[in-house]
């Protein structure tokens, strides 16, 4: 084993639970060069999992225990074969190559993320059109490309899709993509060793730059400084730029004014949490994808049970197919519901009847106690409506007792409530932002 990579093992021991070490960071292979270090993961979902949840800390351990950065590389394949192939590259590329912008040029994009792999709902419909758009004319469909909403709802895989399109179409197209936390990186990097023409040449040689959570750029003067140069240079060339933020970039704090009103020049998009039917399509697609048996009635379990984001239901099908591997039983709903007791208990905690009613309550500015009566005045009767809606939606309670949590109501009036904010969210623009506004709130 990488003398570095056990002193790293030995440092994560102490942060991590055993289970998780065991699971997921134990049968990791390592092999350390001058390049940085190699991790071989034995399977697609250990990589995936790795890369989701470790690998930042990974990094991070890694920088402290050696001084400086250092390129992480993950792979699904083993440190032997690794080692005998080394003279001979093998044709097939690696699943996922993770590393900091080189100084060669460096794409830097997932190979695995594309159009064909992601799965299109309402909550993301406008998002997918939108990056296909842009990939299929770049710099000139929409310029910036804003991509905004979220932690785990797709917006890196939907940037990386367009990326991939792009270099589809003309393997020559020169498209960079890299986290903001790179750019800033970057250019310390290159302050510090006095190169700030290289770093401007090279990320203005581009044809398209694709940058992932730009409200890292909050608070940052000279990087949103240089960003905003960049950004011209862009865009009087006409050259791709597509970005994504976790909220609408005119909320973010500390961004500078005029960065702002450039954000608005081209197409923003919210990406919105998919409904139940999508989180269960996206499911069955990553289980196909990564080979593992998942049953529909699996699917829609964790469908219901998680809503958070699709990253946590990514997580819950990862760990699944890690356990099932491990003891070599069948993933059964039975099997999902005691591997996961904890996760989905945690879920469950999160919305309760009583959660949806108050923050519905406090959201329209209605008294609790008047949501709860049985007065039928409009502006009490749509956001009892809503609060029923939500926790049919976000519970596992049945019709009769979401009646009784309101006040003793029948299961048809809570049918009919759902029934009508279904339909208004359809037809009315208002209805479906407050809907969407107390879903991310509830799931957090
Ligand atoms: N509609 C979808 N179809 C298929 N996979 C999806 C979909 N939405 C999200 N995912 C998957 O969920 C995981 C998290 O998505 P991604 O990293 O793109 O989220 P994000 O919105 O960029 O989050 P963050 O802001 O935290 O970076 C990825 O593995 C991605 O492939």
């Amino acid at each position: 084993m990488s003398d570095l990579w056990r002193r790293c093992l030995e440092r994560l021991e102490g942060e991590l639970s055993a289970e998780d070490l065991h699971t997921w960071l134990m049968p990791l292979q390592a092999r350390d060069d001058a390049d940085g270090l190699q991790l071989y993961a034995p399977n697609p979902y250990t990589l995936d999992a790795v890369r989701d949840r470790y690998l930042t800390r990974i990094e991070a351990v890694l920088t402290l225990l050696n001084g400086h950065s250092l390129p992480v590389r993950l792979e699904v394949g083993s440190s032997a074969i690794a080692t005998s192939n080394a003279r001979t590259p093998s044709p097939s590329r690696p699943a996922t190559v993770v590393e900091p912008v080189a100084a060669s040029f460096n794409h830097n994009l997932d190979p695995h993320y594309t159009f064909e792999t992601f799965v299109e709902g309402k909550s993301n419909q406008l998002g997918k059109a939108a990056a296909m758009q842009v990939a299929q004319n770049p710099g000139r469909a929409y310029n910036p490309l804003l991509l905004y909403g979220g932690t785990g709802l797709g917006k890196t895989h939907l940037m990386h899709a367009a990326g991939n399109l792009m270099r589809e179409h003309n393997p020559n197209c020169k498209v960079m993509y890299l986290r903001s936390e790179q750019f800033v990186g970057s250019m310390i990097e290159a302050l510090r060793t006095k190169s700030m023409d290289e770093f401007k040449r090279r990320f203005r040689s581009v044809d398209a730059l694709l940058i992932d959570d730009i409200q890292f750029f909050a608070g940052k003067d000279t990087t949103q400084e240089e960003f905003f140069h960049t950004f011209n240079a862009l865009f009087e060339s006409k050259q791709q730029i597509i970005l994504t933020c976790d909220r609408y970039p005119k909320e973010v704090d500390k961004l500078e004014p005029r960065l702002k009103s450039r954000l608005g020049w081209g197409l923003s998009v919210a990406i919105e949490p998919p409904d139940f039917e999508t989180r269960a399509a996206i499911l069955l697609a990553k289980a196909h994808d990564k080979g593992v048996l998942v049953s529909e009635n699996v699917a829609m379990l964790l469908a219901k049970r998680i809503r958070s984001n699709v990253r946590d239901l990514e997580g819950a099908l990862n760990t699944l197919a890690a356990r099932a591997n491990f003891y070599g039983k069948p993933i059964t709903t039975d099997f999902a519901e005691e591997t996961l007791r904890d996760l989905l208990a945690t879920h469950a905690q999160a919305v309760t009847v009583p959660n949806i009613q108050k923050i519905v309550a406090e959201y329209f500015g209605v008294r609790l106690q008047d949501l709860l009566s049985k007065r039928r005045v409009r502006s009490l009767a749509r956001p009892r409506q809503m609060a029923m809606a939500l926790s049919k939606e976000l519970t596992e309670h049945s019709l009769p007792e979401i009646g009784d949590a309101f006040g003793g109501r029948d299961h048809t009036t809570v049918l009919h409530a759902c029934r009508t904010i279904r339909k208004l969210c359809e037809t009315d623009t208002r209805m479906r932002q407050d809907w969407e506004q107390l879903i991310r709130t509830l799931t957090g």
